[in-house]
């Protein structure tokens, strides 16, 4: 979870390979008036949401048996309860950064429908994770590699699975 531009896609999709389990980007399962709206500039509303939400739990809920990986903003409470009902086992892995250093990689970042412009309203949005949600908390102003070493040391950490060895 986390802001646009936060690293979701790029962490996502590394811990899933050291994982050896399979990954998913939500962005993927927007419908396309999501992705028009938000291209457009307008953010998204809860009504907008939820559909992809519960889209999103199916399919959480369906690789309950293998374990997986998805990146979701996931930017509430109420949307990470929401996929929580889905699939109980979720853990939740919150990417956080400044608006400076999230607002640097994303106007580095090419070739994405999310315009930069939409951060502020992704911040002000924002719930980080609760001392009652099971999570981590990850500052983003480290490698990507450093980053993955050490979630993957939170969820087991005698696995000693590092970058050599995984
Ligand atoms: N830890 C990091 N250090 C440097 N660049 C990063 C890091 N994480 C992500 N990036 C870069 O920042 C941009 C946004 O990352 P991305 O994975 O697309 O974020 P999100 O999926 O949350 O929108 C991409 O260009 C990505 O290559
Ligand atoms: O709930 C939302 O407002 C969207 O899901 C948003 O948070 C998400 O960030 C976009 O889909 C852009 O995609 P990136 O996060 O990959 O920039």
């Amino acid at each position: 979870m986390g802001v646009s531009g936060s690293g979701k896609s790029t962490v996502g999709a590394a811990i899933a390979q050291r994982l050896r389990v399979p990954f998913a980007d939500a962005d993927d399962f927007h419908p396309p008036e999501n992705i028009a709206k938000m291209a457009s500039g307008r953010p998204l509303d809860d009504h907008d949401r939820q559909p992809w939400l519960n889209t999103l739990g199916g399919w959480l809920a369906e690789h309950e048996h293998t374990g997986a990986v998805l990146s979701c903003s996931a930017l509430k409470r109420s949307y990470r309860d929401l996929l929580h009902r889905r699939a109980r086992g979720v853990r939740l892995l919150h990417l956080s950064g400044s608006p400076e250093v999230v607002e640097a990689r994303l106007s580095a970042r090419a070739g994405h429908f999310m315009p930069p412009s939409l951060l502020r309203s992704q911040f002000a949005t924002l719930e980080p994770l609760a001392p009652d949600e099971q999570g981590t908390t990850i500052d983003i102003d480290q490698d990507i590699d450093a980053i993955v070493d050490r979630y993957l040391a939170t969820i087991d950490p005698t696995s000693n699975l590092t970058k050599e060895s995984a």
